[in-house]
């Protein structure tokens, strides 16, 4: 294998912590929130940013599965370097370092998930994927086990509807991007998500050192629903000649305290999944305010993702 390891996004964790200057990785501290064992189902950027915290800060056992057997060998390739380069800047101790090697299990056998009691699944936003594998943790988790989804847009409660019989135990933990990184959690429920399951969720993100903020499932949820509309707006703005991207994302950093330009933050996130929310917006409430602007589609169109295809508003 190629000694470079490349994974679009975590490659951006290293990029992101130059931009937000507040980054920090706290020693661990923190009790595992009631969890003894976490599954988590996808070792892509977000999969395996949530083990890396969760087995570092709440320094709880993780067993990672993923399909792909490339994932999973590029995804802990990934976080070797994310580690030695952590214990380099005196982040945490090699201990520490070797202490996540061991907690993390990776494996691609789907069943190796059922030894956990708290499973949050991170494959592709595809809705009849993330409902096939819920209807199959519904049949093979224990019957007090939280399934819990990281999706970006897809109602909770359609995914919840998908794991028959354990409904009431779906709900999402929603990290947001890069997971060591962002402090912020949506925690989210679906109609019938109970209340226990999300006090169980509420713990075990703290657990993690993150902060949760609490919502019912809607369109695009809190983050989302504020976040891409906005971004949107700055795209409208760009298209209609209001002004240069250089001073529409000037003046939202430096005079509206943003820590990234709107046009700067669209190439992070990627066009395609900003365009994607402000679809899912747009379509299950039909309001026209969630138009997606013009320009955000011929940019999808011509292949110009952001800094996953090197090419957005910048070039990378
Ligand atoms: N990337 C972001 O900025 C971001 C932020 C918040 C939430 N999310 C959400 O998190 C989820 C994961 O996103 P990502 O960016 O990590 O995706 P990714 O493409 O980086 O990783 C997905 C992983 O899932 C694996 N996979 C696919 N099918 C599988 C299956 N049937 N069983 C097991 N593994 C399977 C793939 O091999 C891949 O490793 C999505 O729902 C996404 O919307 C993403």
């Amino acid at each position: 294998m190629s000694s470079r390891i490349f994974i679009p996004g975590l490659q951006s964790v290293l990029r992101i912590q130059r931009v937000y200057r507040s980054f920090s990785i706290s020693v661990p501290t923190q009790t595992t929130g009631g969890v003894k064992k976490l599954g988590v189902i996808g070792a892509g950027q977000m999969g395996l940013g949530i083990s890396f915290v969760a087995a570092l800060v709440s320094k709880v056992p993780v067993v990672l599965v993923d399909s792909s057997e490339d994932s999973i060998n590029k995804s802990l390739g990934f976080l070797d370097k994310l580690l030695q380069k952590d214990v380099a800047k005196g982040k945490y101790s090699q201990d520490d370092a070797n202490q996540v090697i061991k907690r993390i299990e990776p494996t691609t056998k789907f069943d190796a998930i059922f030894a956990a009691d708290f499973i949050i699944e991170a494959v592709p936003e595809i809705t009849p994927l993330k409902c096939e594998i819920f209807g199959k943790l519904a049949a093979g988790a224990r019957s007090d086990t939280i399934l819990s989804t990281n999706t970006s847009s897809i109602s909770i409660t359609k995914i919840a509807a998908a794991a028959k019989g354990a409904e009431d135990r779906v709900v999402s933990t929603h990290f947001m991007n890069p997971v060591p990184v962002q402090k912020g959690v949506e925690i989210i429920s679906g109609l019938q998500t109970a209340s226990e399951t999300v006090d169980r969720a509420v713990a075990f993100v703290k657990a993690m050192g993150k902060i949760p903020s609490v919502s019912t499932d809607s369109p695009g949820f809190i983050a989302n629903r504020i976040l891409i509309p906005y971004i949107n707006e700055a795209i409208t703005c760009l298209e209609t000649g209001v002004g240069k991207k250089e001073d529409i994302d000037s003046i939202m950093k430096n005079g509206c305290a943003m820590p990234m330009g709107p046009l700067a933050l669209a190439d992070f996130i990627g066009l395609d999944t900003c365009l994607a929310i402000m679809n899912v917006l747009y379509t299950e409430t039909a309001d026209s305010k969630y138009r997606p602007a013009v320009l955000l589609q011929k940019m999808v169109d011509a292949g110009w993702l952001g800094m996953k295809s090197k090419k957005g508003f910048y070039d990378y």
